[in-house]
């Protein structure tokens, strides 16, 4: 699959258009500075008298309401959650849509799912990070960038593909590497990668660690140390060096004992529930269930966040992460 990088990617087709970025919070902030700092014009859409708003302004932008902001601009890039988009783009953006704009997203979500259908003449696509926002923008500062990918679900101008690699670009992921895909698949694999891997499984995989020592009588602190910190130092050698070097770099005793138990910790019924997930996301199962628990008010995302925050885990980790500076007081 070709990987693509700084040298495939200008800002031509950007020349004399005006980003409106639509929202200023994990995403919005990070990609907003990124593409101006590279010389775009961005402009802010952002809901009048909230938190954003204020911050906007304070990080130096221009900031308009998402009307006018939607009017102003070339390209919608659309940074606000993907489950109000639909409402927010339905009668915010959409009536001041012209033939020839772009509206842009960072997850294919309601494109994909038909949440949102832009009209006739304008172009689809996407730029995404493959990364949380704090870090797109941190590793953006220090002179590299998280990869990305780029989707172009219509192409009415015929510059569609130049403009969502331009704004790759700008935001730095053509530093560490851009793959064009579809809607379909940036939806299914983000979803799925959210669930069963990156959020879902490991914090799952991480509390029965930590829970496992702390039933068998280990200190709380030693758990959060051995199964939650170090756990970034160890991911952290796989991003930099791949398993083997990981491998390599760690104990002969870890490489030993990590390699013939680990089978034990996932396993087959693990990967057939990761299937499962899957299936879940592709058949529409996931996104319905979404809706609905949004249409209701968050019910259950309010309890499960609330029980996170009682976890032991939780809370002898940030008594750990103040102590040593890394979590402000
Ligand atoms: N979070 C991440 O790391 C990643 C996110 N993405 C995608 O990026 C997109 C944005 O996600 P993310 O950055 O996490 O979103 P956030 O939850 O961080 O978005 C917060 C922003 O949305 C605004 N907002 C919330 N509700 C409304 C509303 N009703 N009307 C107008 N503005 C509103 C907030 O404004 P206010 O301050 O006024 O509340 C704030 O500016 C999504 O499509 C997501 O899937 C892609 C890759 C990674
Ligand atoms: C950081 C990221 O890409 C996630 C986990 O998919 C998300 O926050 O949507």
């Amino acid at each position: 699959m070709q990987v693509l990088y700084e040298a495939d990617a200008n800002y031509d087709k950007l020349k004399g258009k005006t980003i409106a970025v639509i929202g200023y919070g994990s995403q919005g902030r990070a990609q907003s500075l990124n593409m101006k700092e590279s010389g775009l014009n961005v402009i802010m859409g952002l809901r009048e008298g909230g938190a954003s708003w204020e911050s906007a302004k304070k990080d130096g932008h221009e900031v308009y309401s998402i009307e006018e902001a939607a009017k102003m601009a070339d390209v919608i890039h659309i940074l606000i959650p993907d489950e109000i988009q639909g409402n927010v783009y339905n009668s915010q953006i959409k009536p001041y849509l012209e033939e020839g704009n772009t509206l842009s997203f960072s997850h294919g979500y309601n494109i994909h799912f038909n949440y949102i259908v832009a009209p006739k003449g304008v172009n689809i696509t996407m730029v995404a990070p493959k990364s949380p926002g704090k870090m797109v923008r941190k590793t953006y500062e220090e002179g590299f960038g998280v990869p990305g990918l780029i989707c172009i679900e219509k192409d009415e101008t015929g510059e569609a593909y130049d403009i969502a690699l331009g704004m790759a670009k700008g935001i730095g992921l053509t530093r560490a590497g851009v793959i064009q895909t579809t809607f379909r698949e940036e939806t299914e694999t983000d979803l799925f990668g959210e669930q069963a891997v990156l959020c879902g499984g490991v914090t799952e995989l991480i509390k029965a660690g930590f829970e496992t020592l702390v039933e068998a009588g280990y200190a709380p602190e030693m758990a959060y140390f051995e199964t939650c910190h170090e756990l970034k130092l160890i991911v952290d050698l796989i991003y930099q060096k791949g398993f083997k070097n990981m491998w390599h770099d760690v104990s002969n005793t870890a490489e030993y004992g990590g390699l013939t138990r680990r089978e034990r910790v996932v396993t087959k019924e693990s990967k057939e529930a990761m299937k499962e997930i899957l299936k879940e996301i592709q058949d529409g199962r996931f996104t319905k269930e979404f809706a609905l628990e949004n249409q209701a008010g968050k019910p259950h995302l309010n309890s499960m966040r609330r029980l996170e925050g009682e976890l032991l885990i939780e809370q002898v980790g940030a008594d750990l992460r103040k102590k040593c500076g890394l979590e402000k007081e």
